[in-house]
C-alpha cells in the first residue's frame, strides 16, 4: 500500500543480478520497487541474498562480487541514479539518500575504540557542518531522539561500556544522522532478547514514520516483519518466490516455503498463545 504522499518510486530494482568471484549466481532476476515514504519485509532464509540485496543497492558489494540489472534512487536535484555500474563519485550521492542499521552485529557497526559521542559526531558533522558546542549539542539530541537515558554519559563511554540494546540505538542514531529518505533494517531481530528487540522495534516504526523515511526491513521472522512493514517479498536461494500484502501472504501463501514459513510463524503464535494462558 502506498501511503499519502508518496507518490513516486523511491528506490527501483529491477532484475538485479549478483554472482560471486568464481561465477555462482547469489542473486538472479530480483525486482521489486519501494515508494518514498513506505516500508518493503524482505525475508528468506539464510544465505536467501537478503543481505547482498541491501549491500547492492548501497553499491558495497564485497570486491569480486559483480550485480546486474538495474538499480535506481531518486537523488535530489539530480533525479535518478543507477547504482550498478556507478563510479565512487556517483555512489557517494547515492549514500546520502540509504542508510543501514545492521542489527546483527552492532559493535562491528561501531568502532570499538572510539567513543560513542565522537563516532555519531562525525556524520552529523558532515551532514549539518556543526562544530564546537553546537555539535556537542547535535549529539546529545540525536542520542535522545532514539530514547538513551543520560545522553551526555553515553556519548562519553565507549561501546563496550554500554549494553547490547543501548548500542542497537546508537547505530539506528548513527544511520539516522545522515538523515536519509530509505533506511534499511537487516536482522534486528537477532542477537537481542525478545523484550529489549520489542523496544528497539518499536523506536524504529516510530522514528520511520516521523521522519517520513522508507524503510526495507530485512529478516526470516515472518512474525516479526508482518509487524512492521504491510507488505512483503519473500526470497529463496536468491530469487524472489512471492510476494504481496501481509495479509495476502499470511492468509493464501502460494508457494510450499511461504507455506512453511507461515506455518512456523502460527505455532510460534499457538505455543506464546499458551504460555500466557
Ligand atoms: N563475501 C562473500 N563471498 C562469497 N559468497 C558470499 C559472500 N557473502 C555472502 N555470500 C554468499 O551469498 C549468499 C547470500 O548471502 P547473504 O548474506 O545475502 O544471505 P542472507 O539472506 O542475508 O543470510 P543471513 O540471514 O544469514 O544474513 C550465501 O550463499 C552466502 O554464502
Amino acid at each position: 500500500m502506498t501511503p499519502p504522499g508518496a507518490t513516486e518510486t523511491l528506490l527501483d530494482v529491477t532484475g538485479l543480478g549478483i554472482r560471486s568471484a568464481d561465477g555462482r549466481d547469489l542473486v538472479s532476476g530480483l525486482t521489486f520497487g519501494i515508494p518514498s515514504s513506505s516500508r518493503l519485509g524482505l525475508i528468506g532464509e539464510s544465505g536467501s541474498g537478503k543481505s547482498l540485496t541491501a549491500l547492492a543497492i548501497m553499491g558495497l558489494l564485497p570486491p569480486g562480487m559483480t550485480a546486474s540489472g538495474s538499480i535506481t534512487l531518486d537523488t535530489p536535484g539530480t533525479g535518478r541514479t543507477e547504482v550498478v555500474g556507478a563510479a565512487e563519485r556517483h555512489l557517494r550521492k547515492i549514500r546520502g539518500r540509504v542508510a543501514s542499521v545492521v542489527f546483527q552485529e552492532p559493535l562491528t557497526a561501531l568502532d570499538p575504540l572510539m567513543r560513542v559521542g565522537r563516532q555519531l559526531a562525525e556524520p552529523i558533522r558532515r551532514r549539518r557542518g556543526l562544530r564546537g558546542a553546537a555539535l556537542r549539542a547535535a549529539v546529545t539530541a540525536a542520542l535522545t531522539e532514539v530514547r538513551l537515558p543520560e545522553p551526555e554519559r553515553i556519548a562519553r563511554a565507549y561501546p563496550h561500556e554500554i549494553s547490547g540494546g543501548q548500542r542497537q540505538r546508537v547505530a539506528i542514531a548513527m544511520a539516522l544522522a545522515c538523515e536519509p529518505a530509505l533506511l534499511i533494517a537487516d536482522e534486528p531481530t537477532t542477537a537481542l532478547d525478545v523484550t529489549v528487540q520489542a523496544e528497539v522495534l518499536a523506536l524504529l516504526d516510530g522514528l520511520v514514520s516521523a521522519r517520513g523515511m522508507a524503510l526495507l526491513f530485512i529478516s526470516h521472522d515472518l512474525a516479526v516483519v508482518s509487524g512492521i512493514t504491510d507488505r512483503v517479498l519473500v526470497l529463496k536461494d536468491g530469487r524472489a518466490v512471492e510476494s504481496g500484502t501481509v495479509l495476502e501472504v499470511v492468509n493464501a501463501p502460494e508457494h510450499p516455503y511461504t507455506r512453511s514459513l507461515v506455518a512456523g510463524a502460527r505455532e510460534l503464535d499457538d505455543a506464546l498463545d499458551w504460555t500466557t494462558r
